[in-house]
């Protein structure tokens, strides 16, 4: 496995609730952070069917671009009732002309729960695939999960995306209603940085 040496890492994202999550995550190792979206560079298309194809299309493209190495985050809900949507389309599920309208994606994933009397609790996951690419092309790949249940209605205006109807199991709150300490104690992200930092920074 490869390690990363540096004292500021490329994010390969254009989500600033993402990158501030992985900030505070990265933080206890000396490691700072930029993003993609900061340095203007594109925003690839996500054309693959799978969340380590999409983490893997980012990471790349931003390696490619700048000569440094890059860490990507690609990352969704799954819905048991749903077969697994909005899965990949977790985030296509929000887009308007407008721009991305949360509110609405979570509202389509209830009426989607509704439409076919999915059974309480509704279960879900949230998941987390990192991608840490070089300029050369190597990569690695770490993988995290959560798991809990889509509850309604909205509770909570922290976080980002999903938050607010996503609720882990074994916690009376949603993640919309923790603060960034305690989602980063639990998440699907964290879950996948333990083993990001054990296999690149330590
Ligand atoms: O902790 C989370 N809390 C709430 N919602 C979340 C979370 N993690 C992912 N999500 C949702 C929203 C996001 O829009 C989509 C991921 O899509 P995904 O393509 O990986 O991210 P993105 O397009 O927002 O940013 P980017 O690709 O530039 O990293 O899943
Ligand atoms: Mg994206």
């Amino acid at each position: 496995m490869r390690k990363f040496s540096g004292e500021r890492l490329l994010v390969a994202t254009h989500n600033r609730g993402k990158l501030e999550e992985i900030a505070k995550l990265l933080e206890p190792f000396g490691i700072s952070v930029i993003s993609a979206g900061d340095l203007g560079l594109p925003e690839p298309a996500e054309t693959d069917d799978s969340f380590v194809g999409n983490a893997r299309i980012k990471a790349h493209a931003a390696a490619q671009a700048t000569g440094l190495p890059a860490l990507s985050d690609d990352s969704g809900i799954t819905v048991d009732a749903l077969g697994g949507a909005p899965g990949v389309y977790t985030a296509d599920w929000a887009e308007t002309p407008q721009g991305r309208d949360f509110v609405m994606a979570m509202t389509k994933t209830w009426d989607k729960l509704e439409a076919v009397s999915a059974p309480q609790p509704r279960l879900a996951q949230f998941r987390c695939t990192l991608v840490m690419a070089w300029p050369d092309g190597h990569d690695e790949v770490f993988e995290g999960v959560m798991a809990g249940q889509i509850v309604w209605p909205m509770r909570g205006d922290q976080g980002h995306g999903y938050d607010p109807i996503f609720q882990p199991l074994g916690s009376d709150q949603t993640f919309g209603e923790m603060d960034r300490w305690q989602k980063n104690q639990i998440s699907h992200r964290a879950d996948a940085f333990r083993k990001l930092v054990e296999g690149c920074f330590t």
